[in-house]
């Protein structure tokens, strides 16, 4: 559905904040946008969606090259994009009329926003007046008027309480479910792990890392988390390498002390102490992106 190729961009003629950029992304996938500030992730953004052009290479959706304004394609940007002095439902009014829509069709799409982001309560009230989440939900609401195929959302949640977090998340999923290809840039890496299908991590204006994130959790590694039934002896701890992370949770590192998972989980039982839950050969996303941010400094 989406494919970039090879895009470089620079604000200034001796600059290159994008720098090669190539990725693919099908109906119904989430794509989890990562990188530190400065990484170039709302850059990038702003070249998939054709407001910035790029010094070289393409983007297209289903095969045609993207132009701004393109029908199927719509942004949530991070900054508020509606006007605070009109009400909810006067803004889905009027973006939906920038369509140009049958009237019929207009109302449709602005009750269907409505009722997607469950703004139907607050229809009359003044967009300015609305809390931080709301707000997200009304930029949400705007984009979705648009029926887009492609939607891009860049740092959807900033600043948003986790009940609206929680909402904005389930509504990213029904978007997926119903075949939307789906942009998510985010700091927030549990929130990335929660939704997307697919991560890639941006430094300094190129990927250094992408791939379905069931691939890049599931990579095999030496740390095995274990919820145990009572506080291990030092003896224990000093045998299988094990130091606690969350009571009742404890991290066994295998490297340090040279067993394999069969030993350790022995070790513990001959010690009496219970097993309750076991993690292993499953990285969190954010020792993942940790990961590979360091491994990128290291090599610049
Ligand atoms: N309008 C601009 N003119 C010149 N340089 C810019 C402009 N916008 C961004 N940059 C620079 O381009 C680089 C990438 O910025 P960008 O905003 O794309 O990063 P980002 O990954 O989205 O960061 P953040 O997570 O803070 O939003 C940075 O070095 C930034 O200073």
């Amino acid at each position: 559905m989406l494919s970039v190729d090879g895009l470089t961009f620079g604000y200034g003629k001796r600059q290159q904040q994008i720098d090669g950029i190539s990725l693919a992304l099908g109906a119904g996938e989430v794509l989890g946008l990562l990188g530190p500030n400065g990484a170039g992730k709302t850059t990038l953004v702003s070249l998939i969606t054709g407001q910035l052009p790029p010094r070289s290479g393409r983007v297209t959706l289903q095969g045609e090259p993207i132009r701004l304004g393109h029908r199927d394609i719509a942004l949530v940007p991070q900054e508020y994009a509606f006007y605070p002095k009109l009400s909810v439902l006067e803004n889905l009014r009027y973006f939906g009329g920038l369509l140009g829509l049958e009237k019929s069709e207009l109302q449709t799409r602005v009750t269907g926003a409505l009722a997607d982001t469950d703004l139907g309560g607050c229809a009359s009230v003044r967009s300015g007046a609305l809390s931080g989440g709301l707000k997200r939900r009304l930029n949400i609401a705007i984009a979705l008027l648009q029926k887009p195929k492609l939607l891009l959302l860049d740092e959807p949640t900033a600043n948003v309480d986790p009940h609206s977090r929680a909402f904005l998340l389930n509504a990213v999923r029904q978007l997926r479910a119903s075949g939307t290809a789906i942009i998510y840039t985010s700091h927030l890496l549990g929130e990335v792990e929660a939704i997307a299908d697919k991560v890639a991590v941006m430094d300094r204006g190129q990927i250094i890392l992408q791939g379905p994130l069931h691939c890049l959790l599931s990579e095999q590694h030496n740390r095995v988390e274990m919820k145990l039934d009572s506080t291990p002896d030092d003896a224990l701890c000093q045998q299988i390498a094990l130091t606690p992370t969350a009571n009742p949770w404890y991290q066994c590192n295998l490297d340090a002390c040279g067993l394999n998972l069969a030993e350790a989980i022995e070790a513990v039982e001959r010690a009496g102490v219970g097993i309750q839950q076991l993690h292993y050969g499953s990285r969190r996303l954010e020792e993942v992106y940790l990961k590979c941010l360091a491994g990128a400094e290291a090599n610049p």
